[in-house]
C-alpha cells in the first residue's frame, strides 16, 4: 500500500483563494452538503445529549457527593471505549461498506439515546437510571468509534481534493465552535422555558435534561435516514473491497500498522497530532495551577481555557487564508512548533494578559495543526486504509489527551512552588511552569522531527517560504542541483560581440578536446525557434503585449533549461550559452519595466533555480553595438528597433546586476579589440576548467534575484551617459 499519489501536495482550493469562495463552493456539492447539514443538527444533538446525559444523571440521585460522582462518572464513561475497541474499529471502517456502517450505528445511538428517558420513565430507582444511563453511554461511545473513522474516511470521496480543507474547516467550525456553544444556549434556553411553562412544576418527561436527550436520538436518527437514502455516494466501491472482506481481521490490523510505521508522511503526522494533543492536555492539565501561580483566581482559569478555543476556532477559521498557497506539509509541522513555543512561552508569563496571549497562540496553532493534518490524512492516504489511520488517530488523540491531562495535573499537585525574586518582580517558580517549559521544549523537538519526516520542499528555507506564502508566492523546491560541468553565459546589449566571442571561447575549449556545448536564447531549440519567431520577427503584424513577452522568453528557457543545459551539464560538459535569466531582468525588467523582481521569480521557476557558474558581461556603449548590429545586415528584429533610452536602461541594468554579485561577473570593456577580449574570456575560464575543485557551483536563488533599478529617469540616464 502506498500513499495515494494521483495529485501533488497542492494546497487546497488553490485556484479560489477566498475562504468564503471556497466554502460556498464546497457547499455546492450536494452530497457533502447533505452530510454536513445532517451532521450539524447530530452534533448539535451530541453536545446537547453530553451536556443532558451528565445532568439527567446528576438529577437523579441526592446529594452532592453522589451528584458529583454520577456526573463526573458518566464523563469518565465516554472515555473508556476507545481503550477497549479502539484497535478493531478501524478495521472494520475499512472492512465493510462506510455508508451502512455510519447507518447502522446511528440507528443504534438512536435506539440507546432514546432509552436512556424511556427507562426513568419506567419508574425505577435513581441508582439504576444512573446505572443505565452509564451503560447505554458506554455503547454509544462504542459506537461512535466505528462510525467517526467510517464516516472521516468516506468524506474525501465526496470531494475534490483542492476543496478537501475547505470541508475540514467547515466540519470542524461546526461541530467544535457553532454547535456546543448552540447546545449550551439551547439547552439553557429550553430550561427556561420549560419552567417557565410550567411555573416550576416540571413532570418528568419534560424535564430538559430529558427533552434534550430525546433531541439527540432523534438527530440520530434522521443523519441514518439521510446517509442511507440521500447520500448513496458514500458506499464504498474502490479498488479491492472484496479482497479485503475477505482478509482476516488481524491481518487487517496488523497490515494497517505496518503501514502507519513504514510511511514517513503517515509516522509524521500520527506523532505531531500526538505532540499537539499532548501539549494540550498538560495546558489544561495545569490550566488551575497555573492560573493561582499568576496571583489570579478561578475566573482566570476560565479566561485561559475559553482563550484556548478562541485562538483554536481563529487558528481554523483564518489559517489558510494567512498562510494561503504553503504547503500544507510544512504548515502542519510549522504549526505543532508553534503551539509547542507558545507553550514554552506560557512557562515564562508573569501576567495574565500574558498568559492570555500564549493560551490563544497555542489554541491558534493547534486549530491549525489539527486542520492540515486532517487534510492531509484525508487526501495522501490511500482509501483501502483510511479508517484504520482515523482511528488510530482519533482513539490515540484521546488516550494521549487523558494521560496528559492526569500526569501534568498529578505532577503539578506533587510538585510545590517557590518565589523567586528577578528585579522588581516576584516570580513564583512552580512545578507547573516547569512542566509547560519541558512540554513545549518536547513538543518543538516533535514538530521539528515531523516536519522532518515529512517536508516536501527539502532545501527551501522555512521562514523565507512563510513570507513569501503569506505575500501569495511560496518559493518553491529547486530541482536537483547540478554539481558537474561548467556553465558560462555571455550578456550584453545589441552588437556587443557575443556570438563572436561565444565562437572563438567553444572553439578553443574543443582544441582542447572539451565537450562543448554551445547554445543561446531564445532559440536554441526547435520550439525555441517558434517562440523566438513570435517574439523577434517583425513581419507578423502583432507584437506581444510586455507580459507576453517576458513569458515567451521563460517559457522559452523553460524548454531550453529541460532539454539542453541540464542534461549537458550532468554529462559534464561545458555549456556555453548566448543570454540567459539576466537578459530578461535587464529588457523585460528594466527595458520594458515590468516588476524586476517577478521577472526574477518567473525565470527562477523556469530554470528550477539553475544559475551559471561564470557571466562574461560584455559592456558597450548603446550606440555603439546598435551601428554595429545595422552594420552586419539592414534586417533589424523588434528589439533592436527599440529606441536608444530603452538600449540604455538594458546596459545599466547588466551593469547593476554584475556589481551586486561580482564573484561571478567578467565584466569586461566590448570596445576593446576581439582579439584581447578573447584572450581575457578564456583566462578566466581555463582557470575554472583546470581547477575543477575550485568551481563553486551557485545553489539556486530561493528569492528573487533583483539589483536591477527598472526605471531611470531621463536625468539620470543623461548624468551616466557623462560618466562613461
Ligand atoms: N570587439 C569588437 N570590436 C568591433 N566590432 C566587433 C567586436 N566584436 C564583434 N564585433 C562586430 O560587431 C557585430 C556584432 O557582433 P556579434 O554578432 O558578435 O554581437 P552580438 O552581441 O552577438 O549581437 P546580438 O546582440 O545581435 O546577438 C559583428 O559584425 C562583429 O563582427
Ligand atoms: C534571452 C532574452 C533575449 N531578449 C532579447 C535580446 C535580443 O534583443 C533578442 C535576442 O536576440 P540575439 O540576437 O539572439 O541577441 O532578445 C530579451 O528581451 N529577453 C531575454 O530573456
Amino acid at each position: 500500500m502506498s500513499p495515494s499519489t494521483s495529485q501533488p501536495d497542492a494546497p487546497a482550493a488553490a485556484a479560489d483563494r477566498s475562504g468564503a469562495a471556497a466554502i460556498r463552493s464546497v457547499l455546492r456539492i450536494r452530497p457533502f452538503r447533505r452530510l454536513w447539514l445532517v451532521l450539524g443538527a447530530a452534533s448539535f444533538g451530541d453536545w446537547l445529549g453530553l451536556l443532558a446525559t451528565s445532568v439527567f444523571a446528576a438529577s437523579q440521585v441526592q446529594g452532592s457527593t453522589a451528584k458529583g460522582a454520577a456526573f463526573g462518572t458518566l464523563i469518565a464513561i465516554r472515555l473508556l471505549p476507545a481503550l477497549l475497541l479502539g484497535p478493531v474499529a478501524g478495521v472494520l471502517a475499512d472492512r465493510f461498506d462506510r455508508r451502512w456502517t455510519m447507518v447502522i450505528c446511528d440507528v443504534a445511538r438512536f435506539l440507546l439515546f432514546a432509552s436512556i428517558p424511556l427507562f426513568a420513565l419506567t419508574g425505577a430507582g435513581g441508582g439504576l437510571v444512573v446505572g443505565w444511563a452509564a451503560i447505554a453511554t458506554f455503547l454509544i461511545e462504542t459506537i461512535t468509534l466505528l462510525w467517526i473513522p467510517a464516516k472521516e474516511a468516506a468524506v474525501p470521496n465526496l470531494i475534490p481534493r483542492a476543496r478537501l480543507e475547505a470541508a475540514n474547516q467547515l466540519t470542524l467550525i461546526t461541530t467544535y465552535g457553532l454547535t456546543p456553544i448552540a447546545a449550551a444556549i439551547g439547552l439553557s434556553a429550553l430550561d427556561g422555558s420549560v419552567r417557565a411553562v410550567t411555573g416550576g412544576n416540571v413532570p418528568v418527561w419534560a424535564e430538559p435534561a430529558q427533552l434534550a436527550l430525546w433531541f439527540n436520538a432523534f438527530s440520530r436518527l434522521a443523519t441514518a435516514l439521510v446517509v442511507a437514502f440521500g447520500i448513496k455516494e458514500i458506499s464504498r466501491t474502490g479498488r479491492g473491497a472484496g479482497e479485503r472482506a475477505e482478509q482476516g481481521v488481524t491481518r487487517q490490523f496488523t497490515e494497517g500498522w505496518r503501514y502507519i510505521s513504514h510511511t514517513p508522511l503517515v509516522r509524521g503526522l500520527v506523532l505531531g497530532i500526538f505532540g499537539a494533543f499532548a501539549g494540550g492536555g498538560i495546558v489544561i492539565g495545569t490550566a488551575r495551577f497555573f492560573a493561582a501561580s499568576l496571583g489570579a483566581g478561578d475566573a482566570a482559569f476560565y479566561l485561559l481555557f475559553g482563550a484556548i478555543f478562541v485562538g483554536l476556532a481563529l487558528g481554523i477559521g483564518l489559517g489558510p487564508m494567512i498562510v494561503r498557497d504553503m504547503s500544507r506539509r510544512r504548515w502542519f509541522g510549522a504549526s505543532i512548533v508553534l503551539a509547542s513555543a507558545s507553550v514554552l512561552a506560557l512557562a515564562f508569563a508573569i501576567h495574565l494578559s500574558m498568559a492570555m496571549l500564549g493560551a490563544v497562540l497555542v489554541g491558534a496553532a493547534a486549530g491549525m495543526a489539527f486542520l492540515a493534518g486532517t487534510t492531509l490524512l484525508g487526501g495522501e492516504v490511500a482509501d483501502e486504509v483510511r479508517g484504520r489511520v482515523f482511528a488510530v488517530v482519533q482513539i490515540g488523540t484521546r488516550l494521549v489527551l487523558i494521560l496528559a491531562i492526569a500526569l501534568s495535573s498529578l505532577l503539578v499537585g506533587a510538585g510545590g512552588s517557590r518565589r523567586l525574586t528577578v528585579a522588581d518582580l516576584g516570580i513564583s517558580v512552580s512545578s507547573t511552569r516547569l512542566l509547560l517549559l519541558a512540554a513545549g521544549v518536547a513538543g518543538i523537538f516533535a514538530g521539528i522531527s515531523a516536519f522532518g519526516q515529512m517536508d516536501d520542499k527539502k532545501g527551501v528555507p522555512v521562514l523565507a517560504d512563510l513570507w513569501g506564502s503569506i505575500r501569495g508566492r511560496p518559493l518553491m523546491p529547486a530541482e536537483q542541483f547540478v554539481p558537474n560541468g561548467l556553465f558560462v553565459v555571455f550578456e550584453g546589449g545589441e552588437g556587443a560581440g557575443k556570438s563572436t566571442q561565444l565562437a572563438l571561447l567553444a572553439e578553443r575549449l574543443r582544441e582542447q578536446g572539451r565537450e562543448v556545448v554551445v547554445t543561446r536564447e531564445p532559440g536554441a531549440t526547435p520550439i525555441g525557434e517558434r517562440i523566438r519567431s513570435l517574439l523577434l520577427d517583425r513581419s507578423g503584424a502583432e507584437a506581444p503585449s510586455p507580459r507576453a513577452e517576458a513569458l515567451l522568453y521563460a517559457a522559452d528557457r523553460a524548454h531550453h533549461v529541460a532539454t539542453v543545459v541540464r542534461p549537458a551539464l550532468v554529462r559534464g560538459a561545458v555549456v556555453i550559452s548566448d543570454r540567459y535569466v539576466d537578459s530578461s531582468l535587464a529588457y523585460q525588467g528594466a527595458g520594458r519595466t515590468l516588476p524586476v523582481d517577478e521577472v526574477s521569480w518567473l525565470s527562477s521557476w523556469a530554470t528550477g533555480g539553475l544559475k551559471p557558474d561564470l557571466v562574461v558581461l560584455l559592456d558597450v556603449d548603446s550606440r555603439t553595438g546598435l551601428s554595429r548590429v545595422a552594420a552586419r545586415s539592414a534586417d533589424v528584429d523588434r528589439l533592436e528597433a527599440e529606441s536608444v533610452a530603452f538600449h540604455e536602461r538594458v546596459r545599466y541594468a547588466f551593469l547593476d546586476l554584475a556589481a551586486n554579485d561580482p564573484k561571478r561577473y567578467l565584466v569586461l570593456d566590448a570596445a576593446k579589440p576581439v582579439d584581447e577580449i578573447a584572450g581575457l574570456v578564456a583566462g578566466r575560464v581555463e582557470a575554472f576548467l583546470t581547477d575543477p575543485a575550485g568551481i563553486v557551483h551557485p545553489r539556486p536563488a530561493q528569492g528573487p534575484d533583483t539589483s536591477v533599478q527598472p526605471e531611470l529617469s531621463d536625468a539620470e540616464l543623461v548624468t551616466m551617459e557623462r560618466r562613461t
